[in-house]
């Protein structure tokens, strides 16, 4: 693979409905797209998930230009690259910046693809022709308002629902829940919004039969999640706690969850999230693919990692009218009866609306070698 210029478009788009999570909520999204443009003339995309507040973890649209432009794509520009495999092994003396380097390397697994004429799901060792859906439903302003937002979810198909929890909002918000949708497959996420002093409270949950309450401890934890699992009937999944495949092994070893969730970007990228998959389905974890509210560049790198065999769960991948008026791909992800079908034309099989990312562009940069 040979590499003419990398371009860095950072752009903001309005999300139709705000998301409210136990640690804020978001009005809109602003975030970087990455083009790499190859000698081939085929160009790879990437998206980064940061948003402009440190909150989710400590990266941001700023610190992600900063890193991007000062050192991975330098590196880049002057390293041969023959397989995607290698971007996450060059990136290695740089720490952490897992959102920065995966928004890179995903557009070189794209570029990838392209190169060989093959879809992005096929070079990763896909095996579904369509994923199944589920949805995440943040915090609302009462919970009738929640039951009438579930009820809509369901009729457009949605195979899994989760619902945004926090102290104060979740053991009456669960009950309610159940007593309206008694069959469905419901999960709770927390962000990191409890503590080993709430084991007790959070026992209570176990009666609404979860499919997994997802972080419900610090982001930084391994050990306490291991503590609170003991005393819970529900699965716990991981998903801020987990950035590499050594922290995955890890919380395996310890028992701190029975699933993981995997976030391209917070593990670096699609080599990295390969290889937690793996050992997860080595040591019967299942996986499911989380969401940030992405664009349909990140969101198609969403789907083609999801049709590898161990995404068993449905995850958080919602079609692109749940969040814009106007995606920034051709065709605009659908969902139909619940599933999204995983394009077949090369590379993420959506093309990148230039037009429409230009006008949404705050700030640009090109970068090659000369
Ligand atoms: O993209 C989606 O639909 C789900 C979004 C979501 O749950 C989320 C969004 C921003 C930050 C963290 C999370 C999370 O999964 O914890
Ligand atoms: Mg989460």
């Amino acid at each position: 693979m040979e590499i003419q210029s990398i371009n860095l478009s950072q752009i903001k788009m309005e999300l139709l409905h705000p998301f409210t999570t136990s640690v804020g909520t978001e009005y809109d999204k602003s975030f970087i797209v990455v083009e790499v443009l190859g000698k081939s003339g085929l160009s790879g995309w990437g998206e980064s998930v940061s948003i402009i507040e440190p909150i989710y973890n400590e990266e941001t649209v700023g610190t992600n230009w900063h890193i991007m432009s000062e050192f991975l794509i330098p590196m880049l520009l002057k390293a041969s690259i023959k397989h995607p495999d290698q971007v996450s092994e060059l990136f290695t003396p740089i720490r952490r910046n897992y959102n920065a380097k995966a928004a890179i390397e995903c557009a070189i697994w794209d570029l990838y693809a392209k190169e060989k004429n093959i879809s992005l799901a096929k070079a990763l060792g896909g095996v579904k022709d369509k994923i199944e859906v589920g949805v995440s439903v943040g915090i609302q302003k009462s919970a009738e308002a929640m039951v009438e937002q579930i009820a809509s979810y369901i009729n457009e198909g949605y195979k899994r629902i989760k619902v945004k929890i926090k102290p104060e909002w979740d053991v009456h918000i669960l009950k309610l829940i159940r007593k309206h949708f008694p069959e469905i497959q419901l999960m709770a996420d927390a962000n990191c919004a409890y503590t080993l002093a709430d084991i007790p409270h959070l026992q209570k949950l176990d009666e609404f039969d979860l499919t997994m309450i997802e972080q419900p401890l610090a982001s930084d934890d391994i050990i306490d999640h291991a503590k609170l699992q003991e005393k819970l009937k529900t699965s716990i999944c991981l998903d801020e706690s987990i950035h590499t495949s050594e922290d995955a092994r890890k919380a395996i070893e310890l028992g701190s969850c029975k699933i993981i969730n995997l976030k391209l970007g917070r593990v670096g990228g699609l080599t990295e999230t390969k290889k937690i998959h793996d050992l997860c389905e080595a040591h019967g974890i299942p996986v499911w693919c989380g969401g940030m509210l992405e664009g349909g560049i990140g969101r198609a790198h969403n789907i083609a990692i999801t049709s590898l065999s161990n995404f068993t769960i449905p995850g958080d991948t919602a079609p692109s009218s749940h969040y814009w008026k106007q995606d920034i791909i051709f065709p605009e992800v659908v969902m139909v009866d619940g599933y999204i079908k995983v394009p077949d034309a090369p590379g993420i099989g959506f093309e990148p609306n230039h037009d429409y990312i230009e006008q949404l562009t705050l700030k640009q940069k090109t970068f090659s070698l000369n």
